[in-house]
């Protein structure tokens, strides 16, 4: 996992491990933080202070089984979130706990509950938790639609996609315009909310608004223009980024998460320098967003993209 320890682009920042404990109907653990603590009386995952000689991992097994009394048998990294509160700059190695032994318990006397991801609410944690809230929110898989000459084949094609099981779909067709454009996209939606799957329009909130999708992908231009009005009247907000500055800009304005490309080359993009798995680490260790890979992706290459510190994969072909 990315930048673990004290070493890297988090600089003196705390390491904090942080951990995603499911129960058997998937909810995950949330806990509340004593009054007097920093942030106090906000609700947390429960973890603590990586020690100079730990991992995430093992600094999370032992957090845990301080604070909660599970054993912690395997993890996966989530997602890292670099936060500066003011008074503390910390950075998030969160991991989501794949298997433990034991029944959690409050042993610091901290209030326990159980929640669907759904229904995490980000006002009731401290604010670096957003992002953790956004991962745990989004799919391993954003599927971004081909362009459209054809509605009943490239509907045929949303229809594979949502019965493969895809939930989140972003709409991004230029060859139509006008009633036939919005009316593909209404049939788009409809058919994404008979299988609860998401909807993002690229480029066009005015489309996204009157449909009553889920929410915009911005382009990497309109980025530049945006404020963070525009975003949080939006809904859910994608961005495409290529560079360090889009993905601090794509934070500042507030959006839900970016897709940073291109990782691997594309025959979309042929002109483009693919960045290398070395370099999406780097930049993506170094933002709060959930950030899907782009260029050149399968679907099963969801789980690399996971290790170099992505939420997931996204892709047109193959898709
Ligand atoms: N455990 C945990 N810490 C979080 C979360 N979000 C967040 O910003 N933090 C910050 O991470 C920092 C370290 O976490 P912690 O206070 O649990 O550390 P700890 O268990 O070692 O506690 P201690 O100070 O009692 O020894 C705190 O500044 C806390 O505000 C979260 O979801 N879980
Ligand atoms: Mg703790």
């Amino acid at each position: 996992m990315p930048n673990t320890g004290a070493e890297g682009v988090s600089g003196d920042a705390l390491q904090v491990a942080v951990g995603v404990v499911r129960d058997a109907a998937d909810r995950v653990l949330i806990a509340q933080r004593a009054p007097a603590r920093h942030q106090g009386g906000y609700w947390e995952f429960p973890g603590g202070k990586i020690e100079p000689n730990e991992t995430a991992e093992s600094a999370l097994t032992r957090e845990l089984a301080e604070e909660l009394g599970i054993t912690v048998q395997a993890t996966r990294p989530l997602i890292c979130v670099p936060h500066d509160y003011g008074d503390r700059r910390v950075y998030l190695n969160v991991l989501e706990v794949l298997d433990y032994t034991g029944v959690p318990a409050g042993l610091e006397e901290q209030p326990l509950r159980w929640l669907t991801t759904d229904a995490l609410d980000p006002a009731a944690f401290p604010a670096a938790n957003r992002a953790i809230i956004s991962a745990l929110q989004l799919p391993l898989h954003y599927v971004i639609s081909p362009d459209c000459t054809d509605p009943s084949a490239w509907l045929a094609g949303l229809q594979a996609a949502l019965q493969r099981g895809e939930r989140l779909i972003q709409f991004r067709v230029r060859a139509l315009a006008g009633s036939d454009r919005s009316a593909l996209a209404a049939e788009a939606l409809r058919r994404c909310h008979a299988h609860g799957a998401r909807l993002l329009i690229n480029g066009d909130a005015a489309l996204a608004r009157s449909i009553g999708a889920e929410g915009v992908h911005w382009t990497a231009a309109q980025l530049q223009q945006l404020s963070r009005q525009d975003v949080l009247a939006a809904g859910v907000s994608g961005g495409s980024c290529h560079s360090p500055a889009e993905l601090a800009l794509a934070e500042s304005l507030g959006l839900d998460f970016a897709v940073l490309s291109p990782v691997a080359a594309t025959r979309s993009h042929p002109e483009a320098t693919p960045l290398g798995w070395g370099q999406f680490t780097q930049w993506v260790s170094e933002t709060a967003l959930p950030v899907y890979a782009l260029g050149g992706m399968r679907p099963d290459d969801w789980d690399q993209a996971r290790a170099a510190g992505a939420q997931g994969v996204a892709g047109i072909s193959g898709f």
